[in-house]
């Protein structure tokens, strides 16, 4: 212990304080080549005999990204475990192309993120490591704790990032700083790779670190970071203890969970504390699949849900989720799941790659480029006049893809047609007389972006057809026959005029 170096002494005391790894088990090391993941890494080996690890297996991901460099990367890590007589595996994607392909808006660094995790995550599982190290420092968790606070995310959300997760990530380095890792580095004689665009300020988090961090420091006059890293600290804690009180909560009030559906007692639910039941309210929804993408206004319509409303009424929240209240029950169902008994399911979001023929829910939806309309001028305006309520053309240019088609969410918005500013599509639901019954039914079609289209009702602004547009999509909802209403939707209606004569506004 005692030939060991200051930053090993303490990585090996986080080690223990937190039970991150037990003798005996085989640790997978994340190494990107960087200052940190390399300092992780040498504190690891320099720790083998203390801690007793079975074996240390290096990880390496290429993102297709940078080039050279990121080969040169590559070799560096795959030398660094040779030296030290480590088994090294490595990974690639194009990170760009995953991106596309999947097409949900993600930004360059997520994608990356999504595909190393991926990779290091089969890995493990590959090699049977029983824990995978990665080399974030109290640096990364103040950016962390910052970024969350600045997204809403809540209490909990403040904890951040956790020294042991329970998929068996460890974070044996969280405790240190930036300047703790370079001073290691430097007296070990360790080199590491630098990736330049991390002193590029292209993305929210190197903003934080590059230019709000720094002047917070100077505003305050105080260690910023340890600060909220200490906010991280107190926020886990806390955490911790709604986690225990929730569980056995939970016990008493949910009446059923299955994957898709909660029941939960309302009596009970409702007569706790606003922030009690908030959180239980969150853990129902958290169950049926709705963690992300919840706003706190959708919490507040839940909890005015079960605290003030009839028996018989619902709330649809992001991803189809539906949360009604029934007599004495609270039921929570995720998208392909019925809140009431004998209620048809909400459809499942529909993803819309390109023209071809869809179901979802009760409609036929198809799509095509529109190689039927004539040329820009009045014989085009006509044509769209025509083409009546259920049928829209959209300036194919104007769709980032991939569509989706998809319920009324709350707080959806669009600027229709014609319209200056923009319009809840509530609103224009209410407005329209759409019974409630059947506004979770009405076909939303969306793409990368906003709304392009509410079928039967109004088209968004942004992908009007103009006389610059130079391709054209066609789209057309008809509702299949059912057993209860045989007859198809008739295309057509009133509201053609109305909508060719916005569409030239
Ligand atoms: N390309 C990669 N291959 C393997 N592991 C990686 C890679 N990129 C990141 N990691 C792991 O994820 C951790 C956090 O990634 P992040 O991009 O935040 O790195 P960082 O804080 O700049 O660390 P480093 O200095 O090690 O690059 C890294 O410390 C490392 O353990």
């Amino acid at each position: 212990m005692d030939r060991l170096h200051p930053f090993e002494k303490e990585t090996a005391a986080h080690i223990q304080r937190h039970g991150l790894c037990l003798p005996g088990e085989t640790i997978l090391v994340a190494v990107s080549g960087g200052p940190d993941s390399t300092a992780l890494f040498c504190a690891l080996l320099a720790l083998r005999h203390l801690l007793g690890y079975e074996r240390l297996v290096v990880a390496h991901f290429h993102h297709g990204l940078r080039g050279s460099d990121a080969d040169a990367d590559e070799r560096f890590v795959a030398e660094e475990a040779r030296r030290a007589g480590c088994f090294f595996v490595s990974g690639r994607e194009d990170v760009e192309a995953y991106r596309k392909r999947q097409g949900r808006g993600l930004s360059l660094e997520m994608a990356a993120r999504e595909c190393r995790r991926r990779f290091l995550f089969a890995e493990r599982e590959r090699l049977g490591a029983h824990r995978l190290a990665v080399g974030h420092t109290a640096d990364d968790q103040a950016e962390e704790v910052l970024l969350r606070l600045l997204r809403g995310t809540g209490p909990e959300g403040l904890a951040a990032m956790r020294p042991k997760t329970p998929e068996g990530v460890v974070r044996p380095i969280l405790w240190a700083s930036r300047r703790d890792v370079l001073a290691y580095l430097e007296d070990k004689g360790r080199g590491f790779r630098e990736d330049a665009t991390n002193r590029e300020p292209i993305c929210r988090r190197n903003r934080l670190r590059l230019q709000v961090l720094p002047a917070l420091e100077r505003i305050f006059q105080a260690d910023v970071r340890a600060l909220l890293c200490r906010h991280a600290e107190l926020a886990a804690r806390d955490a911790d203890y709604w986690r225990s009180v929730l569980a056995s909560l939970w016990d008493r009030c949910a009446l059923e969970a299955t994957a898709g559906r909660v029941v939960l007692d309302r009596r009970i639910v409702a007569r706790e504390h606003p922030a009690v039941r908030g959180r239980i309210l969150r853990k129902a929804l958290e169950h049926v699949g709705l963690s992300w993408g919840l706003s706190m206004e959708h919490v507040e319509n839940v909890q005015r849900l079960v605290t003030d409303s009839q028996s018989g009424r619902a709330v649809v929240l992001p991803k189809g989720v539906r949360v009604a209240v029934e007599g004495n029950r609270v039921v929570v169902a995720s998208a392909g799941e019925a809140p009431f008994p004998g209620e048809a399911p909400l459809p499942e979001p529909l993803r819309v790659e390109g023209p071809g023929e869809y179901t979802w829910g009760p409609w036929r939806i198809r799509l095509t480029r529109a190689k039927d309309l004539p040329p820009p001028g009045p014989g085009r305006e006509r044509k769209i006049r025509e083409c009546g309520p259920w049928t829209a053309y959209m300036d194919a240019d104007a769709v980032a893809w991939p569509l989706q088609v998809r319920s009324f969410q709350p707080g959806d918005r669009f600027r229709p047609l014609g319209m200056e500013g923009t319009k809840k599509v509530h609103d224009l639901l209410v407005d329209a007389k759409v019974p409630k019954s059947e506004r979770a039914l009405v076909p939303i079609v969306t793409d990368l972006q906003k709304i392009c289209w509410i079928a039967g009702r109004r088209l968004d602004h942004r992908v009007r057809v103009t006389p610059e547009t130079r391709n054209t999509l066609k789209i057309s909802c008809q509702k299949l026959p059912s057993l209860d209403s045989p007859e198809e939707v008739p295309i057509g209606g009133d509201r053609s005029r109305e909508l060719a004569l916005e569409c030239w506004d």
